[in-house]
């Protein structure tokens, strides 16, 4: 079985910026990579994902709609690069559904569980990196760069509540999860990031 390393965090914390840097460490080592990203990952998933982040819908229809991407996600991409021993990172995972849908819109968590246990009742990512800032830091990097998606529009409140239950599900399961603070230099937290993968060698 291959590795499999999601990345998480609040919209602007940085996570984007250190994918590929991921990548390039883990392909130096001769390994088979699988990038790729939630919602989406699949033709049917980026059309999910267009829906998902363009479309104002009910929160347990946005829950369903970023489920089901994940479970094609999962059917055609990630389990069978596991089972044939590549790696698989995937920007955003099941971390995103509860800390958005979650904590954000304040979804029930148990119905969350639910939904995890139906999709991937026994697969977790081997390593979780949550890229942590303040949310004034992650605003203040979002306004200087891009347009703005339906969650990236959000209020300060509703990335307090994202950035909280990431924090709690950090704690829930320690050995997956590696908090990364954010507010580093980019090269400091690739020095981090590179300790943390040669770890998984
Ligand atoms: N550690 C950092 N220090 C300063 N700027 C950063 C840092 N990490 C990311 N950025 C910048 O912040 C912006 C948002 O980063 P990005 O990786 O796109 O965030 P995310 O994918 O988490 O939404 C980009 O312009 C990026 O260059
Ligand atoms: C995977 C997932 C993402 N999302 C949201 C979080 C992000 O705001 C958005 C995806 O954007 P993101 O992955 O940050 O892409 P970009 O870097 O292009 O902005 O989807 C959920 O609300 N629930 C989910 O389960």
């Amino acid at each position: 079985m291959g590795k499999f390393i999601t990345f998480e965090g609040i919209d602007g914390a940085g996570k984007s910026t250190h994918i590929a840097f991921v990548a390039d460490y883990i392909k130096q080592r001769g390994v088979e990579l699988v990038s790729s990203r939630e919602p989406g990952g699949t033709p049917l998933g980026e059309k999910l994902r267009e829906i998902v982040l363009h479309e104002t819908m009910d929160l347990e229809t946005e829950a369903l709609l970023v489920f089901a991407s994940r479970r094609e996600h999962l059917a055609q991409v990630i389990e069978p690069a596991l089972k044939r021993g590549a790696w698989v990172i995937s920007d955003r995972f099941t971390d995103s559904t509860f800390a958005y849908q979650g904590g954000g819109r304040g979804m029930s968590l148990a119905k969350l569980e639910a939904l995890e246990q139906w999709v991937h009742p026994a697969l977790q990512p081997d390593l979780t990196l949550l890229f942590d800032v303040p949310l004034e830091v992650a605003r203040a990097r979002l306004d200087a760069t891009r347009d703005l998606d339906k969650f990236e529009q959000e209020k300060a409140d509703f990335f307090a509540a994202t950035r909280t239950e990431y924090l709690r599900r950090a704690a829930q399961f320690p050995q997956r999860f590696r908090v990364i603070d954010s507010t580093q230099s980019i090269a400091a937290i690739q020095q981090q990031i590179a300790a943390i993968l040669d770890a998984c060698f």
